[in-house]
C-alpha cells in the first residue's frame, strides 16, 4: 500500500464516520430531545410486566395508548392519560417506568416535568400566577422539545382554575402561537374514582371471580360515576371530560397481600440482598388490610414497603 493514499483514505473515512456520528456522540455527553426516536415497544412492555404487579388493565392501556401514539407520525393532539386509583398502587411508579421508556433519563430528564397540586399550586389565591407561569412553562418546555412528558399528580387537588390553564395544550389545535403541542405527553394521576375500583374489585372477589378477569368495561361505568359526574373532582369542573380532551381513563386496582410481597421482594433485590421469604412475610403482615372482615386490600398498597423494610 501507499502511506499517502491510506492516510488520506484513513482521513476521510475518520471524518466521515465522525459527521455521521456526531449527533451521537453529542446526545452520549448531553441530553438530545429525539422525540421522532421510535418507541421500543417490547422494552417497555417487558418493564410493565415485570415491574408492575397486579395492574393487569393499566399495562394493557399504557401499551396500547404509549405505541400507538409514538407509530403516529402527525398525531391530531398531544397524548392524555388520566391514572385512577387507591393510594400506593403504582401510579406514579407507572409515570416513571413510561418516561424513562420516553426519555432514557426518566424523572431526571430535562424533558419530563413532574408537579405536584400541593406542592407547586397550594394558595387558591394564587391561582392566576400559577396559570401564567404553567402556560409559560409549557410553551417553553414543548418548543426546546416537541415530545416533552408532563405529569400532574394529585390531579383531584388540583384547582380547576389550573388545569383550565392547560386545556388550551390538550385541544386539537395544530398550532398555538407557532408552537404545535401535538407530540407531548400529559399524565394526570389522581385518587377519584379509587373507592369505586376497589368496590368493583371486591364485587369480583366475592362472587369467587378472578381479578384478572376484571375487564375495563366492569370498569367504565365505575368511573363515570366517580369521576365524571363527580362534582368535586377538579376534572370534571374543569371541562377537560365533558370536551373529550382525555384519550384513556386507567384505572389501577387495589393491591392484596400477594402483591405487597411481591413489591417487597422487588425492593430487596433493588437493594441487592438476598430474598429472606421470612422477613417478606413479615414485613407484608405489618401493612394494614381492609375491608375489615374479609382484609384483602393494602390500604397504603405497596406505599410504605420501602421504610419498613429498613428494619430489618
Ligand atoms: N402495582 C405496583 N407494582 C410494583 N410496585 C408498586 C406498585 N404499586 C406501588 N408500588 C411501589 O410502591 C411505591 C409507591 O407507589 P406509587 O407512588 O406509585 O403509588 P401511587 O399510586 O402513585 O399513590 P398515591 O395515589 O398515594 O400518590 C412505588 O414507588 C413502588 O415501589
Amino acid at each position: 500500500f501507499e502511506p499517502i493514499t491510506v492516510g488520506i483514505a484513513i482521513g476521510a473515512a475518520s471524518a466521515l464516520t465522525g459527521y455521521l456520528s456526531y449527533k451521537d456522540l453529542y446526545c452520549r455527553f448531553a441530553e438530545c430531545c429525539r422525540s421522532e426516536r421510535p418507541l421500543n415497544a417490547s422494552a417497555l412492555k417487558q418493564d410493565l410486566e415485570e415491574k408492575l404487579f397486579g395492574q393487569h388493565l393499566a399495562t394493557e392501556v399504557i401499551l396500547k395508548a404509549l405505541t400507538g401514539f409514538k407509530n403516529n407520525k402527525n398525531p391530531k393532539k398531544p397524548l392524555t392519560l388520566s391514572l385512577h386509583g387507591w393510594a400506593g398502587t403504582g401510579k406514579n411508579f407507572v409515570s416513571q417506568i413510561v418516561a424513562e421508556n420516553l426519555h432514557p433519563k426518566g424523572l431526571k430528564s430535562n424533558f419530563v416535568h413532574l408537579f405536584v397540586s400541593t406542592l407547586h399550586f397550594p394558595h387558591e389565591q394564587h391561582i392566576k400566577l400559577y396559570q401564567d407561569q404553567l402556560q409559560r412553562w409549557i410553551r417553553g418546555n414543548v418548543s426546546a422539545c416537541a415530545g416533552s412528558v408532563f405529569i400532574f399528580d394529585e390531579m383531584d387537588k388540583l384547582h380547576p382554575g389550573v388545569i383550565d390553564a392547560i386545556k388550551p395544550f390538550l385541544d386539537y389545535y395544530e398550532q398555538i402561537d407557532g408552537v404545535s403541542y401535538r407530540k407531548a405527553i400529559f399524565i394526570f394521576l389522581s385518587n377519584a374514582g379509587g373507592d369505586l375500583i376497589t368496590k368493583t374489585a371486591l364485587d369480583f372477589w366475592r362472587a369467587g371471580r378472578k381479578r384478572e378477569d376484571i375487564q375495563l368495561k366492569d370498569l367504565e361505568a365505575v368511573l363515570s360515576v366517580g369521576v365524571f359526574n363527580n362534582k368535586h373532582s377538579g376534572l370534571w369542573h374543569s371541562g377537560l371530560i365533558d370536551r373529550n380532551l382525555i384519550d384513556y381513563f386507567i384505572p389501577f386496582l387495589p393491591l392484596e397481600y400477594r402483591h405487597v410481597k411481591m413489591c417487597v421482594r422487588a425492593e430487596m433485590k433493588a437493594r441487592g440482598s438476598a430474598i429472606d421469604e421470612d422477613v417478606v412475610t413479615r414485613v407484608a403482615e405489618e401493612m394494614t388490610f381492609f375491608p375489615k372482615d374479609e382484609k384483602i386490600y393494602s390500604d397504603k398498597g405497596c406505599k410504605t414497603v420501602q421504610s419498613r423494610l429498613d428494619f430489618y
